[in-house]
């Protein structure tokens, strides 16, 4: 059982070589990814979802300026790779996180399956040599089975899949390591409602194998169904988070509440105007600006304060 500490995280592109501008996409987050329970990361787009994830498995281009830390913590009594127990997946080298943190210690689910499966062969034999790359010993009929291939895809090329399908040989090759921790980003994209069910139902059952999972979805009706945990990101900070179904029962930010309102079923009516732009964000609360109602109460510091266990950020501590 393996805990994911980011604390302080920032992540900034700079505008060019010499410009002193920079876009902020992360600023000071701190997040926690528990095993046995799905956090799902829900924000307009541009706020910086992607970017957060893609620090922690270095996948950022190297115009990237990333500060903090980010610490794999095992539970007493789990057996975690001395050499993982220590590291700063921040300050990882290249090797150290090809060779063993992708894929090992985090599994990557992207939004289309098809883009990493090469066309010319069957699905089984990739999955297959996927897990003897990574040498877990997983057996590819039980790793079908947890996701709900049928066996019978295993034998077809990428192109005969349907998306629905294409989208469990994904979760199938990025579980393929076993890995502890799972990053899933945008996994419900352009799939119908049912779909869209059954995966996150597919990844909330992973999570509670055991594994610290996070999901990235502009989908709040989704995030309610199958997440156990919520963060609520805006124009690159963390505003709110806590247990999924007491933030949507009782939003305490008004950024939160303004995403509820906009669901339908829930009144349909769209926060307006817009975020701000990264590269121009306001020193406090990025919300401000386009919330009257909400800066009437907002302390202009977006930190969050913790309160058992959810945090909410623009409130006095
Ligand atoms: N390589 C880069 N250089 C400069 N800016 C970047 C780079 N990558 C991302 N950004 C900026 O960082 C911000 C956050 O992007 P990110 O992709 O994380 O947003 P997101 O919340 O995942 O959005 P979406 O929901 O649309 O995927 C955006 O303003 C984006 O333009
Ligand atoms: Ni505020």
């Amino acid at each position: 059982m393996t805990d994911l500490e980011v604390r302080g995280l920032d992540v900034r592109f700079r505008l060019g070589r010499r410009s002193p501008r920079y876009v902020r996409a992360v600023s000071d987050v701190d997040l926690d990814l528990r095993p046995g329970r799905l956090l799902a990361l829900v924000g307009e787009s541009g706020c910086g979802k992607s970017v957060l994830t893609e620090a922690l498995t270095g996948l950022l281009p190297s115009t990237a300026e990333v500060r903090g830390s980010a610490h794999v913590v095992r539970r007493s009594g789990a057996e975690l790779d001395p050499a993982i127990g220590d590291l700063d997946l921040l300050d990882a080298d290249e090797r150290t996180l090809r060779e063993r943190v992708r894929g090992r210690l985090i599994g990557l689910v992207g939004q289309s399956a098809g883009s990493y499966l090469t066309p010319t062969r069957t699905v089984g034999a990739q999955l297959r040599e996927t897990v003897q790359h990574l040498g877990s010993g997983v057996d590819v009929g039980e790793l079908a089975e947890r996701v709900q291939l049928p066996t019978a895809a295993l034998d077809l090329y990428p192109h005969e899949l349907s998306g629905g399908t294409a989208q469990r040989v994904g979760l199938a090759a990025a579980l393929a390591g076993d890995p502890p921790v799972l990053l899933a980003d945008e996994p419900t994209a352009g799939l119908d409602r049912p779909l869209v069910d059954h995966t996150m139902d597919l990844l909330a059952a992973t999570a509670h194998e055991g594994r610290a999972v996070l999901v990235i979805t502009h989908d709040l009706r989704a995030a309610r169904r199958a997440a156990d945990d919520l963060a609520v990101m805006y124009a690159s900070r963390l505003l709110e988070t806590g247990p999924v179904a007491d933030v949507l029962a009782d939003p305490w930010h008004s950024y939160t509440a303004g995403l509820l309102a906009a669901l339908p079923g829930e009144g349909f009516t769209p926060i307006p105007g817009h975020p701000p732009e990264l590269s121009a964000l306001p020193d406090g609360c990025p919300f401000r600006p386009r919330s009257p109602a909400h800066a009437q109460t907002c302390t202009d510091d977006p930190r969050l304060v913790a309160f058992g266990d959810r945090a909410v950020g623009c409130v006095a501590s």
